[in-house]
């Protein structure tokens, strides 16, 4: 889109929230009798109902067009195409590609057919670690090389009948470590260091606390796109490497082999129903159009609190307690992908680009940070994330769940007027509601996919590229600056930090 056009879409977004600035979200619902049943929008296992946002139906429309004028729908063709539309780092992101092949261009068929091939290994590595005695899996990774398979495997592992135990390591404090290892043995453990760079300090600084830990190579994997870094630094021959490539993001790469713990944990065919899941939601968004597009539609809604409105945070709560690191997750995956202040094309942006995503899991965030949300100053809007089908026994746990979801949207988007402010809720507080069938790899596939889109729809309106993070460079690299500096064998050049330093030798 052209910056005139992406500057006069947020000018006409915020006039729209001008000219309903006095419309509640009661009113929209009263004057609309069809709202709440017209504002659904289903993807296979997962519905999603947008009726308690604060647009009416002709700010929608300028929302739809917006997306009609960046050319969403090419940009998602081009997307699944592999052009490479990581442009500072010239590359395609091909994450669809790790889980479908809905490419038609020979660099995103040649994508698919390695991934097939990477998920043919996966099944014979998952097979014969399955067999040989090990217990316990211990996946050393950071950022994006923990956070997705972290997620899926806390949130499945219990309720699949697990096979091998797997558990995380990934903060360079040592007590992580230890934490990790305590309650293990190292004959029945292995050890998988993920990273896709292979250069990632805390990996490799927890890497080798592990190999020594465990004493025996043998059980030492890796999963990265820098095999001659894992063989040169840890010795691991080519046949216990598990590959990645370069047209996958970090933060978009457990559908690749860094998903290989949740394959140990679920099984392969877990793993793979994980991916079906997330085909499923790639064909919709691809094919469908801008009006039925659930991902376009929750990007827009994204952009219209953010542009429109101007609101400066967004709270993810699932009502689910095995979704409670989806939260951590959608952090790296949104902020990381969308805390930008530079166009593509090097400009800075035209408005407020990604908000501070937070949350926390339902019921217990009610007894924690809810009251802020009914009372504070500030509107968050919000994602509640429910389960139809809790598939547990515990009849009257899971209707209080439910409830209790149903309760809470319902109290931030009416509200309760009284005499007394103290008890009085002001309510017009927007949430979109998300209900997955039942929690299984198939519907959490889905549902990260739907974000992974949003995600990048958000990316393509506000013209940035969400595949980099060179944000993240600047601090790692004082950090390995400081590293002599805390041996004594340097200074430090800020004067702050000189200071700090000379009290922490002290
Ligand atoms: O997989 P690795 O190369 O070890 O990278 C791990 C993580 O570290 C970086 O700092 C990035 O911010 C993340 O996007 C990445 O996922």
């Amino acid at each position: 889109m052209e910056r005139t056009s992406i500057t006069s879409a947020v000018k006409q977004l915020r006039a729209h929230a001008a000219r309903l600035d006095t419309t509640t979200i009661g009113d929209l619902l009263k004057q609309d009798p069809s709202r709440a049943g017209r504002h659904w929008l289903r993807v296979g296992p997962l519905q999603a109902n947008f009726a308690r946002q604060r647009y009416d139906d002709t700010a929608l429309e300028a929302l739809f067009s917006m997306a009609e004028t960046a050319g969403v729908a090419e940009q998602l063709r081009a997307l699944f195409d592999g052009e490479p539309l990581n442009r500072t780092e010239a590359r395609p992101a091909l994450h669809t590609a790790l889980r479908g092949d809905l490419g038609s261009a020979p660099v995103a068929r040649e994508a698919s057919q390695q991934a097939r091939a990477a998920r043919a290994q996966m099944r014979a590595m998952v097979e014969r670690m399955s067999g040989s005695g090990i217990t316990d899996v211990v996946s050393v990774g950071i950022g994006g090389s923990d956070l997705g398979p972290r997620l899926v495997v806390d949130a499945l592992a219990g309720s699949s009948g697990q096979r091998l135990r797997v558990h995380f390591l990934s903060n360079v404090d040592p007590a992580a470590a230890d934490a990790a290892t305590a309650a293990l043995d190292p004959a029945r453990t292995a050890v998988l260091l993920v990273s896709k760079s292979f250069g990632t300090e805390e990996t490799l600084l927890n890497g080798r606390i592990l190999q020594r830990w465990l004493g025996d190579d043998s059980r030492l994997f890796a999963i990265t796109a820098n095999a001659e870094r894992a063989e040169a630094a840890f010795a691991i021959p080519r046949e216990r490497i598990l590959p990645m490539w370069d047209w996958v993001g970090g933060r978009y790469s457990m559908w690749s082999a860094v998903g290989f713990p949740i394959a140990l944990a679920l099984g392969m065919d877990g793993f793979e129903a994980l991916l079906a899941g997330a085909a499923e939601m790639d064909a919709h968004v691809l094919q469908a159009p801008v009006r039925e597009n659930l991902a376009v539609r929750h990007a827009l809604t994204a952009v219209w609190n953010r542009n429109g409105l101007g609101l400066s945070t967004h709270a993810v709560i699932p009502y689910a307690e095995r979704l409670r690191l989806l939260p951590n997750y959608l952090q790296q995956l949104v902020m990381e992908s969308l805390g930008k202040s530079a166009r593509s094309d090097g400009r800075p942006v035209a408005g407020d680009t990604v908000p501070v995503w937070w949350g926390g899991v339902g019921t217990d965030t009610q007894h924690s940070f809810f009251q802020a949300l009914h009372q504070g100053t500030q509107v968050v809007p919000m994602d509640f994330i429910g389960v139809v089908d809790t598939g547990s026994a515990e009849a009257e746990n899971a209707r209080a769940l439910l409830a209790n979801l149903l309760a809470q949207a319902e109290a931030l988007a009416n509200g309760q007027a009284d005499d007394d402010l103290h008890r009085s809720y002001p309510g017009n507080r927007p949430s979109t509601m998300l209900l997955l069938d039942r929690l299984d790899a198939r519907s959490l596939g889905a549902l990260v996919a739907m974000y992974e889109h949003s995600v990048f729809v958000q990316g393509v309106l506000w013209e940035i590229n969400p595949f980099d993070q060179f944000g993240v460079e600047l601090g790692k690299r004082l950090a390995k600056g400081l590293m002599p500096a805390l041996k004594g064998e340097a200074e430090a050049e800020d004067p702050v930090t000189r200071e700090l330093l000379a009290r922490i030798r002290r």
